[in-house]
């Protein structure tokens, strides 16, 4: 994740002011320091760095706490206003009918940002098209078209095609029903007078709505040049940073963010048309410092449990009525492998932020990960009727199971202790009444928005 150094270390910092009243001069100097170091080994441009240091230097040393607040909330509120200032406000999309280009170098993201943009539109419930236009590299139509089919949105493409502006221009033609027509264009291995040309000639010939620059998170000082040789060609809306999930800069995007005075659009995180997640500041920052962003989660929760109900025809609350059988809790384990990676949806619950994160092996999420793999893989081999009555699961069956799913016997036998665990648990949800559940949540609310939540919540999973 970007800057994922600055908030890991910031984190830190700021812990060791809990319990303070008082914030002197030498701990403001050692915070600042801090963001500074972060900030420069993230790439992001020294005069940035100096403006966001001096700002809360001099805003920690200069106001006083609003009475109740401890000196460490004053010092993060600090932090988190100026840092959201830095970064600015998300580029405008409004849901509704427009043409967006994308332009960028070759191997930034831009083929798989078009599908993954015209797959958030459609779960907008607009109506998307991809119009891919690059005819420079090999391949390029072949993965267009792939992903443009795992997006399960509409696509035009010519791979005879030899002029990529007659080629949008036809396809803006033939995607003429859709709502959000996403061009996707050409790149190069460097900024070329070539490449310029041709995105201009587009431009003229699309006359976009919004023309966005796909940056890759990790591409440090030289996205400067680039984003002002972008923003005279055809002029930069936005800016979709890409891979943040394989970088822990990202710093050269804000900076060419700063350069073209735009700001951003979206953040892609993974390889499948799913990761994409629109910017939000305020949740961006407040991630990175550890104080959670309950927005996307509940964004990503409600999109992941709809689609686990549509796909699978289960409805939620059944499971709270009736039994909890294994079949509930394949489809809960669905339902959380469509949120994403664990450690991705971490991120976004208050106090379980990168602090926890950090102080976890790197290979926990895995194992996590790998364990859900394996029960729906032994699951997979059990009946109806052994989903159904996972109690009548004896040694014959476990053999049976173990033999055609390959996965061991003691594995199949922890899946059965954990279903019996969360079958436990839902029964006594379902045996509350309206104002238990109330006093649960609240007090889940506090336990969190204290920062210092423990994994108590994560149920099994943990
Ligand atoms: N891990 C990760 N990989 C990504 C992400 N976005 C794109 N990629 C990968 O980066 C590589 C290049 O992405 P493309 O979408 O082909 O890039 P492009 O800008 O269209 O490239 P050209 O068409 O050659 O200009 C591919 O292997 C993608 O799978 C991301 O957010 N995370």
């Amino acid at each position: 994740m970007v800057l994922d150094d600055l908030g890991s270390s910031l984190r830190s910092t700021m812990d060791s002011l809990r319990g303070k009243s008082h914030i002197d001069e030498d701990d403001v100097q050692e915070i600042v320091k801090q963001i500074q170091r972060s900030l420069l080994s993230a790439d992001v441009d020294v005069d940035l760095v100096m403006e966001l240091s001096d700002g809360i230097e001099t805003r920690a040393l200069e106001e006083e706490p609003p009475g109740g607040t401890t000196a460490r909330d004053h010092v993060l509120k600090i932090v988190y206003e100026e840092m959201v200032g830095l970064i600015g406000e998300s580029t405008e999309i409004p849901l509704e009918q427009q043409t967006i280009v994308l332009a960028g170098l070759q191997g930034s993201g831009k083929t798989t940002t078009a599908a993954k943009m015209a797959w958030w539109f459609s779960k907008k419930g607009l109506r998307p098209a991809v119009i891919q236009t690059d005819t420079f590299r090999p391949g390029a139509y072949d993965q267009a078209k792939q992903m443009s089919e795992n997006a399960e949105v509409e696509f035009y493409g010519d791979p005879d095609g030899e002029d990529p502006v007659q080629i949008a221009r036809d396809g803006l033609e033939a995607t003429e029903d859709a709502d959000v027509r996403i061009v996707d264009t050409a790149g190069r291995h460097a900024l070329e007078d070539d490449l310029i040309d041709e995105i201009e000639q587009i431009d003229d010939a699309v006359d976009p709505d919004r023309s966005l620059l796909v940056l890759d998170a990790a591409i440090g000082q030289g996205a400067k040049d680039q984003a002002r040789q972008f923003e005279e060609s055809i002029g930069i809306d936005g800016v979709v940073i890409t891979k943040l999930d394989g970088t822990a800069k990202g710093g050269g995007a804000l900076t060419a963010v700063n350069e073209t005075g735009s700001s951003i659009a979206f953040l892609g995180s993974g390889e499948t048309v799913q990761d994409i997640e629109r910017f939000e500041p305020n949740g961006f920052i407040s991630r990175l410092l550890g104080m959670g962003d309950l927005k996307q989660l509940s964004e990503r929760v409600e999109r992941a449990m709809t689609e686990t109900q549509e796909e699978d025809d289960w409805d939620p609350e059944d499971m709270m009525e009736g039994e909890f059988t294994l079949k509930d809790m394949r489809n809960q384990m669905k339902a959380m492998d469509r949120m994403g990676p664990l450690d991705q949806v971490l991120d976004m619950i208050p106090g379980m932020g990168g602090g926890i994160m950090d102080q976890l092996p790197d290979d926990a999420m895995d194992v996590t990960q790998e364990r859900m793999r394996e029960f729906e893989i032994a699951m997979d081999s059990m009946t109806e009727r052994e989903m159904e009555n996972p109690e009548i699961i004896k040694s014959d069956r476990l053999e049976r199971i173990s033999r055609g799913s390959g996965v061991p016997e003691e594995r199949i036998e922890e899946l059965l202790e954990q279903h019996s665990m969360m079958k436990r648990t839902m029964d006594q949800f379902g045996n509350m009444g309206d104002g238990d559940m109330q006093r649960m949540m609240k007090k889940l609310q506090q336990q969190g928005g204290g920062g210092g939540g423990g994994m108590g919540g994560m149920g099994p999973f943990g």
